[in-house]
């Protein structure tokens, strides 16, 4: 088992990644503290439950513990205020109090969902993140929580850091090939804004990564954990650094809210959008063509998008992008890149320029206006 740890303003918290560590759940909880008097809530998904829920109710009974599960149905769809209302109710039906741990077992939209729950239940209470899929190596971390808003992605939402990340990497063998690809993503983009040496790595692992070979695993999301971990622990709150994990995302959270969260996995939605940011480095910062060319190389290589085969409407998808999180003062801010590894933040983007570039990702002109 390897150990990161992520250094918070008020406590910093550990990323366990190993083999087998599901069952190792009770023994980390009572290492923190957390004993058997105290009411877990399971949150997991429809696809998950039946493959690990069970497992992890059953070594956490066998520890003492007295733990529900709340299903919630898989998918983008879950991240919702009403689901968020139906949860509350879950858990005040089991009688979770201020002590009780809330254990999000699934991929981002379970951590970010289960987090916001624990954020907000009775005020805020412990969660812990037990991410099932390659991306959750990016969501569990960093405590960002949060749901979806019918006019954009984690417009509701709050910083709640979890006790602990605990990330069995062997729930990534029964994970879809198309979720290992969108997970490959945010891989892709730790190593594309911060490490160089480490798109190198994953380039020439490409083969025993799609075989998700046991070592190949680990050091992946060892290496996207530790990324992550050291950003967030400088600028826990994205008061300016930690927005470069954002990279690809300004293009790519107004595609997933364009096609109503049906068409694109989020991985898929922000490799589009960091090769659409390359792009439009190149025209900003004068980013060498090469980074450009390699940006999409390495993300088509895992068998990930860089445009769009649907068509969405330009005035749509600015619309989305004027109200980014990122956004001040009503002016666009982008994560550009200068380099494989090194990315800066751009204030002032010129919408001409988002437009441009939005017009070399879409396939039809005819919707394009
Ligand atoms: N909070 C953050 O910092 C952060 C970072 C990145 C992404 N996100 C959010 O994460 C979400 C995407 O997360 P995701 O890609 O994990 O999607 P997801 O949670 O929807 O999981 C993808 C699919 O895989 C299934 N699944 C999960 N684990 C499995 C397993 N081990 N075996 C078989 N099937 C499994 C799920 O049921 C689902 O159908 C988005 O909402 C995104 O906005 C948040
Ligand atoms: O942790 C962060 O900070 C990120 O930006 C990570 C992103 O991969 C993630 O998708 C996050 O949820 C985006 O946050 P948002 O503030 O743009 O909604
Ligand atoms: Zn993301």
């Amino acid at each position: 088992m390897k150990t990161l740890t992520v250094q918070g303003k008020e406590r910093s918290y550990p990323i366990y990644i190993g083999n087998g560590l599901l069952e190792k759940v009770p023994s980390f909880l009572k290492q923190h503290h957390i004993e058997t008097d105290c009411k877990l809530m399971i949150v997991t998904d429809t696809h998950v439950a039946p493959l690990y829920a069970g497992k992890l109710r059953d070594a956490l009974e066998q520890a003492g513990f007295q733990a529900g599960i709340s299903v919630v149905e898989a998918g983008e769809k879950s991240k919702s205020l009403q689901m968020l209302e139906h949860l509350t109710g879950e858990c005040l039906k089991f009688g979770l109090d201020r002590r009780s741990v809330i254990l999000a077992l699934g991929g981002g939209v379970v951590g970010d969902l289960a987090g916001f729950l624990a954020a907000s239940y009775m005020r805020g209470i412990p969660f812990v993140q037990i991410p099932t899929t390659l991306l959750a190596h990016d969501s569990s971390v960093g405590g960002k929580v949060a749901v979806n808003h019918p006019m954009g992605k984690n417009y509701i939402g709050a910083f709640h850091q979890p006790l602990m990340v605990v990330f069995d990497v062997a729930c990534l063998k029964t994970l879809p090939a198309r979720e290992w690809r969108s997970g490959m993503a945010e891989v892709i983009k730790h190593g594309l804004i911060r490490d160089a040496s480490f798109v190198e790595w994953l380039d020439e692992h490409r083969e025993s990564l799609d075989a998700r070979d046991h070592d190949a695993m680990m050091e992946s999301v060892y290496r996207g954990c530790q990324i992550k971990a050291d950003v967030v622990s400088q600028d826990e709150r994205e008061t300016g650094l930690r927005a470069i994990l954002n990279y690809g995302h300004t293009i790519g959270h107004a595609l997933e809210a364009v096609s109503g969260y049906q068409v694109y996995t989020h991985g898929e939605a922000i490799s589009i959008g960091m090769n659409g940011a390359a792009q439009l480095s190149e025209r900003l910062l004068g980013t060498n063509r090469e980074v450009i060319r390699e940006t999409g190389r390495i993300l088509k290589s895992f068998g990930l998008p860089v445009v769009c085969t649907d068509s969405w409407p330009v005035a749509s998808l600015i619309g989305i992008m004027k109200r980014d999180k990122k956004a001040q003062q009503g002016k666009y801010v982008f994560v550009l890149a200068r380099d494989i590894g090194n990315v800066e933040i751009v204030r002032d983007v010129p919408e001409e320029e988002i437009k441009r570039v939005l017009q070399r990702l879409l396939p039809d002109r005819e919707m394009k206006p």
